[in-house]
């Protein structure tokens, strides 16, 4: 960072730069800076230009961070604040995740309906994450799923007109966005999507400056968790078409960590659960490994370590 930071956001959500506003203001409390001094730079990235196609058909979550990485490495940005659920599990040589903020609500919540079990038969759920859908279709065979896109207030239109029946928003997003719509869902019954809810930011690998700065807003806990959610999703080899939910919290000094895997049509699932402690053998690795060995076909050919 030179005088002033220099962060970066996905101009075509107002999520992510309500994010940034966050992030920014958070960095200026703790460093003692005055209210704008991080610059906030738009960048519109691929993924919030194609609106019309399935993520998994047009390239994937690197869609989102794409543009974001080219401006980190050719230095022109000096951080850039991310929804961690949307950046792949392997990154670019040279980009480090510097820091995740603490953990808001990870719960996913139904707009349109007052639980899952309240809709009606048949109802028309419109989501385009093969999580969400493989969830739904588990708990509900008879719901008809199909594809949504757009930012998240583009969504709640879409149930507000009736163009579909109900949908699945994480509560974190719509908190971040002032919006108090839809009834949230237990973890118990739907398990959210690795990184859920979690805000980081990346820099350079080698910008030791911006990382001691970033440092400062890190919570420890979360980026811990979310870290090993990461690794287990690495391990699996999920891309963005891979129904994965997985959710580890920090409990009596140990990791634990809940997860499952599905069939895209939510018929066969995978569910386990373990504690990593220091010097275990039991890692996020090794419960990817235990869970895909265990799944039949329908799971593991979904899942590129299979
Ligand atoms: N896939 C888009 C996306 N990325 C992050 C969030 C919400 C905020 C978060 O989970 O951090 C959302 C919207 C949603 O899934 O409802």
């Amino acid at each position: 960072m030179g005088d002033a930071g220099t962060t970066a956001w996905d101009a075509g959500s107002p999520l992510a730069l309500a994010q940034s506003r966050k992030v920014a203001a958070a960095i200026e409390t703790a460093q003692r800076w005055p209210e704008g001094y991080v610059e906030l730079v738009p960048v519109t990235t691929t993924g919030d230009v194609i609106q019309d196609r399935p993520l998994a058909d047009v390239g994937g979550k690197a869609l989102w961070t794409k543009e974001l990485d080219k401006g980190l490495l050719d230095g022109s940005l000096d951080f850039c604040v991310h929804s961690m659920k949307d950046v792949e599990s392997v990154r670019p040589a040279g980009i480090h995740i510097a820091a995740i903020r603490p953990r808001g609500d990870v719960r996913d919540r139904i707009i349109g309906a007052e639980s899952i079990a309240a809709l009606k038969q048949g109802a028309v759920v419109g989501t385009s994450s093969p999580r969400r859908a493989a969830q739904l279709l588990r708990l509900r065979p008879d719901l008809q799923i199909v594809p949504i896109r757009g930012n998240v207030e583009t969504r709640l239109a879409k149930v507000e007109r009736g163009e579909v029946d109900a949908t699945l928003l994480a509560s974190a997003g719509l908190k971040r966005l002032g919006l108090d719509a839809g009834a949230a869902i237990p973890t118990e019954i739907i398990l959210p999507a690795p990184a859920q809810a979690a805000i980081g930011m990346e820099c350079r690998a080698n910008d030791t400056h911006t990382q001691s700065v970033l440092t400062t807003v890190n919570n420890d806990i979360t980026y811990a968790c979310v870290m090993a959610e990461r690794a287990f999703t690495r391990a699996l080899g999920a891309s963005c078409a891979s129904p994965v939910a997985a959710f580890a919290v920090l409990e009596d000094g140990d990791l634990r960590m809940r997860a499952q895997i599905f069939s895209s049509d939510g018929k066969d699932m995978v569910e386990d659960r373990a504690a990593f402690d220091c010097g275990d053998d039991a890692t996020p690795e090794a419960l990817a490994r235990q869970m895909l060995d265990a799944a039949p076909p329908s799971i593991r050919r979904l899942f590129s370590a299979s």
